[in-house]
C-alpha cells in the first residue's frame, strides 16, 4: 500500500492560524506589531516568488513587511549599507536577505552583517553556534519545518536511524543538528535521533540510505533518491525544490518511493510552505527579544 502523503501546506495553514493569534496578542500587549524587512537583490524569478509568498504570509498573520528591492549589479558595500540601516532601525524586528545573492556579492559577508537578534533566517554564526550548543535563539526555517511536519504527523525520530542526504548550511547541517539534539523546542519526538549525514562524495550512499527509518533528502538533484535506496516503511522527507523542463520536482523519485515508504512529503506542498511560516514565527520571536 502506498505511503501516507504528509500535507505540508495543510500543516503550514494550521500553524499560520495559531501564529496569527499570537501576533494579535503581541500587538494587544505591546501596542505595536512585528515588522519584517525583506531584501531582494537581482531579478531571479524564483526568488521573487518566494519573497512575495513571504510577504503574503506576513499579511495573513498580521506582521508588517517592508520590501527592499535592489538591482542585480548592486555591490557588496551598497548592500552592507542597507543592512546597517535596517540593523539600526528600531521599527524593523527581522531582516530577511533572500538567497541566492548575485555572484559579485559574498553571501557570508552580508549574512554576518545582519544583527543576530534580527537574524530571522538563523544564518548568523552566533545563532548557528547557539543552535549547535543546544540553546537555540531561533530555529532555522526549513529544518524547523521538517521537525514540525514530523511532530504534527505523530512521527517520532527518538532512537531511530535518521539519514540526511546533503550537507548545506541552510538545510543539511542544521537539520542533522536538530534531529540529533538531546532535546527540542518542538517536542520530545523531534530529537534524540541517531543521525548520519551523506553527501555527493559518500561511497555506497544507497547502502546508508537503506538503513534510514527517517530519510531527509536535501541534495538539490532532481529525483536523486530512488525506490531501491529506501527501506520499506521508512518516512521520507523531501526538501528539494528543482525546476525541470517537466515542472517542479523534489530530490525524491516521488511516485516510486511512495510505494515503499510509510509516509512521504510531496513537492510542491511539502516542506516549502513550512519554510515560509517558520520565518513568520521567527519574526515574532525577534520582536519579543527586542522588547526593552
Ligand atoms: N533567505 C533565504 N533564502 C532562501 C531560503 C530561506 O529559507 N531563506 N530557502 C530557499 C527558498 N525558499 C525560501 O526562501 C523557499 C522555497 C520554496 C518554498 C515553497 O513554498 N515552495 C512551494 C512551491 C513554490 C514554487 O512553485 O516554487 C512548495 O514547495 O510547495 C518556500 C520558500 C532558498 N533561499
Ligand atoms: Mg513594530
Amino acid at each position: 500500500m502506498a505511503g501516507t502523503v504528509l500535507d505540508g501546506k495543510a500543516i503550514a495553514s494550521q500553524i499560520e492560524i495559531e501564529l496569527a493569534e499570537e501576533v494579535a496578542d503581541f500587538i494587544q500587549n505591546n501596542g505595536d506589531g512585528p515588522t519584517l524587512a525583506a531584501v531582494l537583490v537581482g531579478d531571479d524569478p524564483a526568488s521573487a516568488v518566494y519573497v512575495r509568498n513571504k510577504r503574503l504570509a506576513c499579511d495573513r498573520v498580521g506582521i508588517e513587511s517592508k520590501m527592499h528591492r535592489l538591482p542585480a549589479e548592486t555591490g557588496e558595500e551598497e548592500l552592507l549599507e542597507l543592512i546597517a540601516k535596517l540593523n539600526a532601525d528600531e521599527d524593523i524586528n527581522g531582516i530577511l536577505v533572500q538567497l541566492p545573492l548575485p555572484p559579485q556579492i559574498r553571501s557570508a559577508k552580508i549574512l554576518d552583517a545582519v544583527h543576530p537578534l534580527k537574524d530571522v533566517d538563523c544564518f548568523h554564526p552566533e545563532n548557528v553556534g547557539l543552535l549547535v550548543q543546544g540553546r537555540p535563539r531561533f530555529l532555522p526555517c526549513t529544518p524547523h519545518g521538517v521537525l514540525q511536519i514530523l511532530d504534527r504527523s505523530g512521527i517520532s525520530v527518538a532512537g531511530k536511524q535518521c539519514v540526511v542526504v546533503g550537507r548545506s548550511d541552510i538545510v543539511g547541517k542544521p537539520v542533522a543538528t536538530l534531529l540529533a539534539a538531546k532535546d527540542s523546542p518542538v517536542g520530545p519526538n523531534c530529537c534524540n535521533g541517531t543521525v548520519t549525514v551523506c553527501h555527493s562524495r559518500t561511497s555506497d550512499l544507497a547502502a546508508i540510505t537503506r538503513t534510514a527509518d527517517v530519510l531527509v533528502a536535501a541534495i538539490g538533484i532532481p529525483k536523486f533518491i530512488k525506490a531501491d535506496m529506501v527501506k520499506p516503511g521508512a518516512v521520507v522527507i523531501d526538501v528539494g525544490i528543482n525546476r525541470t523542463e517537466t515542472g517542479l520536482c523534489g530530490d525524491v523519485d516521488y511516485e516510486a518511493v511512495r510505494e515503499i515508504a510509510s509516509a512521504i512529503t510531496p513537492v510542491p506542498r511539502g516542506v516549502g510552505p513550512l519554510t515560509v511560516v517558520m520565518l513568520m514565527l521567527n519574526t515574532l520571536t525577534a520582536a519579543r527579544l527586542q522588547l526593552t
